[in-house]
């Protein structure tokens, strides 16, 4: 039994350059590094954290997150690999950069890639809008990323890898909402055992079968 109540699964994606690696790196370890490394295939990080339910759930206790963090490459050569990674993860942390417009253009794509490969056809997605430091060299304006936002229903968050401003507060209302799905299904158990898959509710890392996602 591993120290911890949840093993959550997130995965960033987005085009290459967009920031993933470092926004993930900003996260665990608090730091960014100026360099591009595109990454190779897949990797991912860890972090653990304790969530507390605004909404009391949970019997109001803290729970012990371990955060998995699934870093994709944006390359394109690389698609195929990434995509069969996206059915394990409970949350996606969709990224663009807000100083390159066609990765902004691209999140549709993005979405569509998501729908056909994600464990069910309307998983939990935060779209960030990335090296928000850069704003001399901004080309998607704010009102505009929140209007697709808006319109796909979706929370957005400008964030820079950079300063590390947003970074923590949208990874949080990512969880939030996991949290949250996973709450809803045991209350109502909706799906037979069979069809559950993901964090194990009884504290047991190795068993993979508990998690019900109402969708
Ligand atoms: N100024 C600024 N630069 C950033 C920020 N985030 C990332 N970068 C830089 O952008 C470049 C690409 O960042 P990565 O994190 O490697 O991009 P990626 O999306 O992981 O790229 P792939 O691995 O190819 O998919 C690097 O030089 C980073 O230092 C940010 O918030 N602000």
């Amino acid at each position: 039994m591993g120290d911890y109540d949840y093993l959550i699964k997130f995965l960033a994606l987005g085009d290459s350059g967009v920031g993933k690696t470092s926004f993930l790196h900003r996260y665990t370890d608090n730091s960014f590094n100026g360099q591009f490394i595109s990454t190779v295939g897949i990797d991912f990080k860890e972090k653990k954290v304790v969530y507390k339910s605004a909404k009391g759930g949970f019997g109001g206790r803290g729970q012990r997150v371990l955060l998995q963090l699934w870093d994709t490459a944006g390359q394109e050569r690389f698609r195929s690999l990434t995509t069969a990674f996206f059915r394990d993860a409970m949350g996606f942390i969709l990224i663009f950069d807000i100083t390159n417009e066609q990765s902004f253009l691209n999140i549709r794509d993005w979405l569509s890639q998501l729908k056909v490969h994600a464990y069910c056809e309307q998983p939990d997605i935060i779209i960030c809008g990335n090296k928000g430091d850069l704003e001399n060299r901004r080309q998607v304006s704010t009102a505009r990323a929140k209007q697709l936002a808006d319109q796909l229903g979706l929370p957005y968050f400008e964030t820079s890898a950079c300063t590390g401003v947003n970074v923590e507060k949208s990874v949080d209302c990512l969880l939030d909402l996991v949290m949250q799905r996973i709450q809803q299904s045991v209350e109502t158990s909706s799906l037979p055992l069979s069809e559950c898959r993901g964090v194990s509710l009884d504290g047991d890392p190795n068993a993979s079968t508990s998690y019900c996602a109402n969708c």
